[in-house]
């Protein structure tokens, strides 16, 4: 039971396409056999699924049977100079193409049914939702809170439902999962009226990966009412506190760009700062978003978003790296640090994503010095990857939770398909 989660996918399966995209474009990588092993309970039955992930500059997809992967795949650099993908809509044909090769196109009768992720779900949609015109238009209203991701998603869902008009549809949102988030987690301390209107509260992201690793942390922690933080480090970045399966605090704001530091966004800033780069920096209010989503982060402090590299160059002593680094772990523990006293104590701390999953350095700094918590880590365990990295007999289990978000999202899709059917 303690390691269902195990290792079923090896750094370079999960991000092999990902190191510096340029030699990997178009190409499948996650085309590996699903080994979904045993312990997962799946819900809503069997019935062939096509998830579709498409992110802000590529298209995750799977088509799954009941437990069995039939194909998966990741179109990378959407949009980027010199790709030959320039946009979302000409990724999802490709998606659609590639499948239809295999023998398994979007026209089958055998297809039930599609899962979208979509990344902004405002306070209107706090579930997986069955899409409609409605849906698509609430999803549009939300652009302007989301404008890197749920354009990305809606060119999914307008693709989709050109071809398989007949076919139930399903939108699985990031938001849904810190739904449960109470108001003094959620609330900023603005004008109340100023903010009820414009929506401005903190909505939180990564809610289908902080969904599926929690409840593999609380299964590890052998109790229903485990309280788990969850650090999901990926390009994206955030930190979940969970509390018996529940939500309670999250990382992540009003947008993707709070919180953790991460490959290229800011995470944390004073918001004056924003103020001053306008007035006193003489930038426009796109210089700035620009700045803050996209050239800072480690790519900012150190000219590399690519955590592989940056840790090799912390080995071989480069400066600018080891800032980079002891600034992204020092805001790891900080939320850690945060989280803890959020839950009043701590049963498991779940790395996940591809830094998470895969650099031992990162996990070992991000928690160093916090013995007097009950919270350790293991070097030699750390070193494996171990599911558990903490020591023997720790209060506090560290533990390395691959996130599963496509299937988390297939889950949801057919969970909500059986429910309506019903
Ligand atoms: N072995 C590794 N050591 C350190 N970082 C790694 C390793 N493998 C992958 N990564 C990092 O994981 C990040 C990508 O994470 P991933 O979760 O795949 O991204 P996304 O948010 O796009 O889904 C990259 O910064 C990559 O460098
Ligand atoms: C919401 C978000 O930040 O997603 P990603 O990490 O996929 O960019
Ligand atoms: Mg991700």
């Amino acid at each position: 039971m303690s390691d269902h989660a195990g290792r079923e996918r090896t750094g370079e399966d999960r991000t092999g396409g990902n190191r510096d995209g340029r030699d990997r474009t178009g190409r499948d990588r996650d085309g590996h056999d699903g080994g979904d092993g045993g312990g997962r309970e799946r819900e809503g039955g069997p019935g062939r699924v096509l998830v579709l992930n498409s992110g802000s500059s590529s298209v995750k997809y799977r088509l799954l049977e009941g437990t069995e992967r039939l194909a998966s795949g990741t179109v990378e650099r959407i949009g980027e100079d010199g790709s030959p993908v320039p946009d979302h809509r000409a990724a999802l044909e490709s998606v659609a193409d590639r499948l239809a090769g295999e023998g398994l196109g979007l026209d089958s009768p055998e297809l039930t049914a599609i899962g979208h992720r979509v990344v902004h779900g405002g306070t209107a949609f706090t579930e997986p939702t069955p899409i409609t015109d409605e849906v698509v238009a609430g999803i549009r209203e939300l652009v302007p809170l989301a404008p890197l991701h749920n354009p990305a998603n809606l060119a999914g869902i307008e693709v989709t439902r050109r071809l398989r008009p007949d076919l139930p549809q399903v939108a699985v949102f990031d938001t849904a999962f810190h739904a449960t988030i109470p108001p003094a987690a959620s609330t900023y301390a603005i004008d109340r009226e100023l903010a009820a209107r414009l929506g401005v509260r903190r909505y939180g992201f990564h809610g289908t990966s902080h969904a599926y690793v929690s409840r593999e942390a609380t299964r590890l922690a052998g109790d229903p009412d485990a309280r788990v933080i969850v650090l999901h480090l990926g390009n994206g970045a955030s930190a979940s506190a969970v509390s018996a399966g529940r939500c309670v605090d999250t990382s992540m704001g009003m947008t993707p760009l709070e919180g953790l530091v991460m490959g290229t966004r800011s995470g944390d800033l004073d918001p004056a700062a924003v103020l001053y780069l306008a007035r006193t920096g003489g930038m426009s209010l796109d210089e700035i978003d620009e700045l803050l989503n996209r050239r800072s982060g480690m790519l900012g402090l150190c000219g590399d978003n690519d955590m592989r590299s940056v840790t090799e160059r912390v080995e071989a002593g480069d400066e600018d790296a080891e800032l980079a680094v002891s600034v992204y772990c020092h805001r790891l523990r900080k939320y850690v640090g945060a989280y803890y006293a959020v839950l009043g104590t701590v049963d498991v701390i779940a790395f996940t994503g591809g830094v998470g999953e895969n650099s031992a350095p990162i996990r070992a700094r991000a928690l160093e010095g916090l013995e007097a918590l009950g919270i350790a880590v293991d070097p030699a365990r750390n070193a494996r990857g171990d599911t558990v990295v903490s020591p023997e007999g720790s209060r506090v289990k560290v533990a390395v939770i691959p996130t599963d978000e496509e299937y988390e999202i297939a889950r949801q899709t057919l969970s909500v398909i059986s429910h309506h059917a019903g």
